[in-house]
Formats: structure tokens, C-alpha cells, sequence
């Protein structure tokens, strides 16, 4: 006979978490949570009182159990919102903020690092506007890191904003009288990217008909922006680095090497880590690149940026708010952006210098800006022509990408445009290939 015994009882270690409160009275404070039931609201009989008026006496209970925490609100009078949703009932994500009054908090594992970045009480950095949290906290970051002198890395999805804020740390700090050269280093061939970046001796290599001073040296005593690094060739990946550590370029062909002072500001939408993971980008640059780190948010993890984001495109096109409908201001709110705030302006400028009839279809799947059926003839000649060749153009991308499965360099082929042409198009469009080998 078999006898069985009985599996050992697995006891799970709990998950030991906390409150931090993001604003409020209680900002940056934060109170360690057991397994059990809290109560939150102004009463100084709650477990957890909050000093705050626009606080309820009973306002939350937070259940908090070994493997969940359960919120419910408790009948308060301004309400419970959880990432900008009002809610009675929910179980709370780590990491998501909760608002109650004008209290924010989050419930987060015990021992993350309390790093409650304060909120810039500035809605703009140069050029970028934002008033949501993200924004404000990224601004509070910018603020002091373009103070200072060293060298930054912008994150962030296409159209957020990097060359915004690499304009605004340059005009900030103290080069903002020197030069702001930008170099985007996915809209150059190859071949000509240390040329551009290190410039070149008179006869280096066919076409070399001069000398030239490469972006490095032409931006001394100021900043060189470089856009999409993370499409810098491999073979070049250490020269960059020599620049970034002893600020030191050579020009092609030349034998020496000349000091340049300048500040680096680096972009990329890609994810840097995975590159160096699959060996496309070397790990030393990558540490040097990433010691000041700036990741700008999506736009649409901050729709509450959309209204001040309009406002200040119209003013920049000399129109008054109220050349945007509230109907139509309704639907730019709620649409989800994946081309983010270039999208955003495209459609406001579109809908300015066209009528609301222009705008595209909205919903959650239509395609942005998709080519409307036909010609619309009662614009001017040469707009009707722009929108059906921008609908088009993106269409026939889509197409080519999908069937290249991404791969810019077949997609070059098959269509018979120059590759530099097609990562062009791709930037237009907020549209994303790749290099891997087929
Ligand atoms: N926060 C913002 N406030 C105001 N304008 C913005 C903001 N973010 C982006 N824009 C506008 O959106 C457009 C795209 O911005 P930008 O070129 O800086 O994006 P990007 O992240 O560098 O894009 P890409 O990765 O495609 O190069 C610009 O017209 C810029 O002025």
C-alpha cells in the first residue's frame, strides 16, 4: 500500500507594503501597512487621519490582505478616485494613486525607496507644457539637472517631446548663449555619420573636397543634441564614447585629436537596455549615456495635459481657445495618441486651417489621421492634395512594414525608396521599423 503524506503547508513570506502620500499635508511621509482593515478620513478616530478638509470625516477603508488591498469608499463627499477614476469599490494596483481631497497617495512595496520627486509649481520647461503629475515631476528633474553641466539621457516614445526638452536643459543652463546643434542620427546614411558627428580632413574619402568640422566641434561652448542614438553604428559606439569621457574628437582621416567643450544630450524612443542585451548598443556607452536619465511620458498616461496642450498650440497659431469646439475638444481628450503630442498637433492644425470637418475619426481603433475616402474638393488645390498624399503615404507604410515584418532595409527594397528616405517617412508617420538582420 501506498500511505500519503500530506503535502507541507506553503506559507508565502507576505508582501510587505506601505503608504506614501504624494501631496497633501502629509507629502512625502509614508506609514508602514499590516494585514488588516484601516480606515482613512479627517476623524481623528480613523486608523489613518488625514489633515486635510476637503477630506471626509469617513472618507476610505482599505482592506489590506496578504496577497491584495481592497478600497471602498465610505460614502465620502468629494469622492474616491483611483488614476483619475471616481470608484466605491476596487482593488488597488501597487503603484497606482489614489486621491482622496486634495490628499494623493500610492500603496507601494515596503521597501521601495521613498522617492517622492516634489512637483515643479511650473507648467512649462521651455518649450514643453504640462500641468498632469508626470509632467510636473519631470520638469522638477529638469529644473536641476539643467543647472548642472553633465551629460543627459532623453527616454520617450516618438513625438513626446525629446528634442522639446533638450532645447529647453540647452537654453536653461549656462551654454544657452552657445550653439544648439542637433543631430539625428536615423535620418543620416550610415556612411555618413562619422563624418557628421567628427567632420572630416580635406581628400579622407571620395567628395571630401574641404575640410570640415564635424557637429562636435561646430557646437563648442554649447550643446550637441543627438537625436535617435540609439541608431549610432556599432563601429562608431567608442569614438562617442571618447568624446563623452575626454571630450576629444578626431576628424576622419586626421591623426590627432582636438579638445571641444560640450554639453551631450541624447535621445532615444528605443529601449537601450535590450539593445545592449542583444549586442546592438555597447554597455560602457550605455552607462556613461544613462547616468542622468529623463523619461518623458506618453501622453496618454497624462490626458489631463491635452486641454493646457491645445491651448498653447492655438496660441501659437494666433487663434483664440475657442477656435476648438468643446465637442471637439471632448474627443481629443479622450483619444488614446500613439503618435503623442506631434500627433496631437497635427490633428489641432488640421481641424484650425480646415473646420472640424477635418478631424479624423476618433474611436479607440480608428487609424489616426487615415486618408479620407476621396479628394475633398472644396479645399484648395494644393491642402486636398497634401491630405491625400499624407493618408496614402501612411497606408502604403503600414502595408510595407507589415509585410517586411519591420525590416527597414527590405522595406527599402521592396518599395524601391532610399532606406534613409523610409526611416524618414516612418518619423513622419509615428511609425516604428527596425535594422536586425533579415
Ligand atoms: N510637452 C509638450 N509641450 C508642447 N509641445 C510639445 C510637447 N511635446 C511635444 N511637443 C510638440 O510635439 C512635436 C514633436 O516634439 P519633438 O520633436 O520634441 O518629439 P520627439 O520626442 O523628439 O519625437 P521623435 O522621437 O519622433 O524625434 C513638436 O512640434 C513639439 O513642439
Amino acid at each position: 500500500m501506498f500511505s500519503t503524506t500530506p503535502d507541507p503547508e506553503i506559507h508565502l513570506p507576505t508582501l510587505r507594503r506601505k503608504i506614501v502620500f504624494l501631496s497633501g499635508a502629509h507629502a512625502g511621509r509614508s506609514i508602514s501597512l499590516q494585514v488588516k482593515s484601516y480606515r482613512l478620513g479627517s476623524d481623528p478616530a480613523c486608523d489613518i487621519v488625514l489633515n486635510d478638509r476637503t477630506v471626509s470625516r469617513q472618507h476610505l477603508a482599505l482592506d489590506v490582505r496578504e496577497d491584495r488591498v481592497l478600497a471602498r469608499d465610505l460614502g465620502s463627499r468629494n469622492g474616491s478616485f483611483c488614476e483619475r477614476m471616481r470608484f466605491t469599490e476596487l482593488e488597488v494596483r501597487l503603484g497606482a494613486i489614489v486621491r482622496l481631497g486634495a490628499t494623493e497617495l500610492k500603496i507601494v512595496p515596503e521597501d521601495a525607496r521613498d522617492h517622492v520627486i516634489p512637483l515643479s509649481s511650473d507648467t512649462r520647461f521651455g518649450g514643453l507644457v504640462g500641468g498632469s503629475r508626470k509632467m510636473r515631476e519631470v520638469f522638477t528633474l529638469l529644473e536641476r539637472l539643467a543647472a548642472g553641466d553633465a551629460d543627459v539621457l532623453i527616454q520617450g516614445e516618438t513625438g513626446t517631446g525629446k528634442e522639446l526638452c533638450a532645447e529647453g536643459i540647452h537654453t536653461v543652463s549656462s551654454r544657452g548663449k552657445g550653439s544648439f546643434s542637433i543631430v539625428d542620427l536615423a535620418g543620416i546614411a550610415p556612411s555618413l555619420v562619422e563624418s557628421e558627428l567628427f567632420g572630416h580632413v580635406r581628400g579622407a574619402f571620395t567628395g571630401a573636397q574641404a575640410e570640415r568640422a564635424g557637429a562636435f566641434e561646430r557646437a563648442d561652448g554649447g550643446t550637441v543634441f543627438l537625436d535617435e542614438v540609439g541608431d549610432l553604428p556599432l563601429e562608431l559606439q567608442p569614438r562617442l564614447l571618447r568624446v563623452l569621457e575626454r571630450r576629444q574628437v578626431k576628424r576622419v582621416g586626421a591623426n590627432d585629436y582636438r579638445t571641444v567643450n560640450v554639453r551631450v544630450v541624447a535621445a532615444t524612443h528605443r529601449d537601450l537596455e535590450a539593445a545592449v542585451k542583444e549586442g546592438r548598443f555597447r554597455e560602457d556607452l550605455f552607462h556613461r549615456l544613462a547616468v542622468l536619465r529623463v523619461t518623458l511620458p506618453p501622453l496618454r498616461e497624462r490626458p489631463e495635459d491635452i486641454p493646457l496642450l491645445v491651448d498653447a498650440m492655438l496660441e501659437r497659431m494666433n487663434r483664440p481657445p475657442s477656435a476648438l469646439s468643446e465637442q471637439t475638444r471632448a474627443l481629443l481628450e479622450q483619444y488614446p495618441w500613439p503618435g503623442n503630442v506631434r500627433e496631437l498637433r497635427n490633428v489641432v492644425q488640421r481641424v484650425v486651417n480646415l473646420g472640424e470637418q477635418a478631424l479624423p475619426e476618433m474611436s479607440p481603433m480608428a487609424t489616426p489621421l487615415a486618408a479620407p475616402a476621396g479628394p475633398d474638393l472644396e479645399l484648395p488645390f494644393k491642402e486636398a492634395k497634401e491630405r491625400i498624399v499624407e493618408g496614402f503615404e501612411r497606408d502604403y507604410l503600414k502595408n510595407l512594414l507589415e509585410r517586411c515584418k519591420g525590416n527597414i532595409s527590405r522595406a527599402a527594397r521592396e518599395s524601391g525608396i532610399a532606406r534613409i528616405y523610409v526611416r524618414k517617412l516612418l518619423k513622419k508617420h509615428g511609425l516604428h521599423g527596425h535594422e536586425k538582420p533579415e
